[in-house]
């Protein structure tokens, strides 16, 4: 049995996301930061525009840096301009820019890039490995580490999508439940998978020449360390490489610990880090409560808004697991489309909700405090805090998940529309610690004013 099963997610009990720790009050729902990763994936659908710069750590002064502004300054095949307009994206994004010049250069650049989710880390690395391979030998000559099954079939379909033009490179998946006869020799050029996997392919059954590899990518280094034996297995697979090999390591988070491994992992690196993330801010949200004296005039109150509000997209935060599945039920028994997203729910139940919503299919997702700190809800329109977030421990209202919860990072400039239900004193008074706090005000609405809300509604 191969020790790539190792890579079978949902095993940690460390819950540690964004490195907020915050998870783990909340503790009755184990996510991984693998399947925050994946979740982020699932709902995005385009480029996180980011305004900082970039900052450039590299040894040798004598290598000149430069960055492009399209992909045709790059000298790219034209089949691979081709894949990549096809994906839609018309110039490379902010970390593309530096990063592209140094992995595609001759002197085969050695890279450790850190730059928040979505910014462009995985196209840019697709990209140069597609560039490096050299279709007249049958053989492996790229590999690139995810660090669970989930994660690196989604990076696979995006080598597909840009090598749809050059269909004569050829990827392979080593993950679990991929099996191969002894004495196989691999003909694909890409290989994608886990690194425990990849490490008994390699060295156990030899079904490829690891010093044939040209390029190496360790992808999402952040999720990698904080799960047992993936780190271990990754340096012992990079201690077999030939010396020529380019390598490469990415990061969605910074910190000493990812830095230290990355380190012990790519020799001589130039470092690329975007750290400072964009302050979220409620500078264009329009926050409302409404109150109401108890559970049924709440759920009046939230198809009340359904019915009158052309919302875009809305998220529903619930405090609890089972708030969260009891709305949505009672929502759905009523004949509306709505979506969950909660600890209970499988990695692909989670996504396939996720990807339903990003392509427009349900408009509505119900989701757990837990869930609202490993996602970001950038294209969402309409937030709803079913039930405003509290610290478990303190009950007290939770000024930072409210943030995250509403906030949008500058470039957002779009308004956003956040409601509140209020059910009683503590929760008024909440209230009224979120707009002393934030310096913002939050407006009464009428639930029943059907003319104010869809005021609102047209405003947005
Ligand atoms: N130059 C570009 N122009 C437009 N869209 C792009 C560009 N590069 C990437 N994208 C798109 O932006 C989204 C995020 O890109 P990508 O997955 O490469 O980011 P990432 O930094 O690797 O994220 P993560 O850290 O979550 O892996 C994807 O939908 C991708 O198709």
């Amino acid at each position: 049995m191969a020790s790539g099963d190792s890579d079978i997610p949902g095993k940690m009990d460390n819950l540690n996301i964004e490195n907020d720790g915050n998870a783990s009050q909340n503790g009755d729902e184990n996510v991984t930061p693998a399947e925050f990763s994946l979740m982020r994936k699932a709902l995005r659908s385009k480029l996180i525009h980011t305004t900082n710069q970039v900052d450039v750590f590299q040894n040798d002064p004598n290598n000149p840096l430069y960055s492009v502004k399209s992909f045709e300054a790059l000298n790219i095949p034209e089949e691979l301009i081709r894949g990549i307009y096809d994906m839609g994206f018309s110039k490379p994004s902010r970390i593309q820019e530096t990063a592209l010049p140094l992995l595609l250069d001759k002197h085969r650049t050695n890279l450790i890039a850190q730059s928040q989710s979505g910014t462009g880390k995985t196209a840019a690395f697709i990209l140069a490995s597609l560039y490096r391979v050299d279709v007249s030998q049958q053989e492996p000559q790229i590999i690139i580490l995810s660090p669970t099954y989930e994660l690196a079939l989604q990076t696979g379909e995006v080598a597909k999508q840009m090598a749809k033009y050059k269909p004569e490179i050829t990827i392979r998946y080593v993950i679990r439940g991929e099996t191969l006869p002894r004495n196989t020799k691999i003909a694909e050029h890409i290989l994608i998978g886990t690194p425990g996997k990849m490490i008994d392919w390699a060295l156990k059954y030899n079904f490829f020449n690891i010093k044939k590899i040209s390029v190496f990518v360790l992808d999402e280094a952040d999720v990698m360390i904080d799960t047992q034996g993936l780190r271990a297995q990754s340096i012992r697979l990079k201690q077999y490489l030939p010396k020529s090999c380019q390598m490469m390591l990415f990061s969605a988070t910074y910190s000493d610990e990812i830095m230290d491994f990355a380190r012990q992992i790519i020799p001589d690196p130039v470092v690329i880090l975007k750290l400072r993330l964009e302050e979220q801010s409620l500078d264009n949200i329009n926050q409302y409560y409404i109150v109401v004296r108890n559970e049924e005039e709440k759920y009046e109150a939230l198809t009340n808004l359904f019915g009158t509000v052309a919302i875009g997209q809305a998220f529903i935060f619930c405090e609890t697991k089972i708030s969260a599945s009891r709305l949505v039920q009672q929502l759905r028994k009523d004949g509306h489309s709505v979506g969950l997203i909660s600890g209970d729910l499988t990695v692909e139940q989670r996504n396939e909700a996720l990807r339903r919503f990003r392509d427009g299919q349900e408009r509505v997702i119900v989701a757990t405090n837990v869930m609202a700190r490993g996602i970001d809800v950038e294209q969402v329109t309409i937030v709803i805090n079913y039930d405003l977030p509290t610290n478990p421990e303190t009950r007290n209202i939770d000024f930072d998940t409210y943030l995250h919860r509403i906030g949008r990072t500058g470039r957002f400039g779009k308004e956003g529309l956040a409601i509140n239900f209020v059910d009683g004193d503590r929760t008024m008074q909440m209230i009224r610690q979120l707009e002393e706090h934030f310096k913002r005000p939050i407006k009464k609405l009428d639930a029943t004013d059907v003319d104010e809300i869809e005021k609102i509604g047209n405003d947005m």
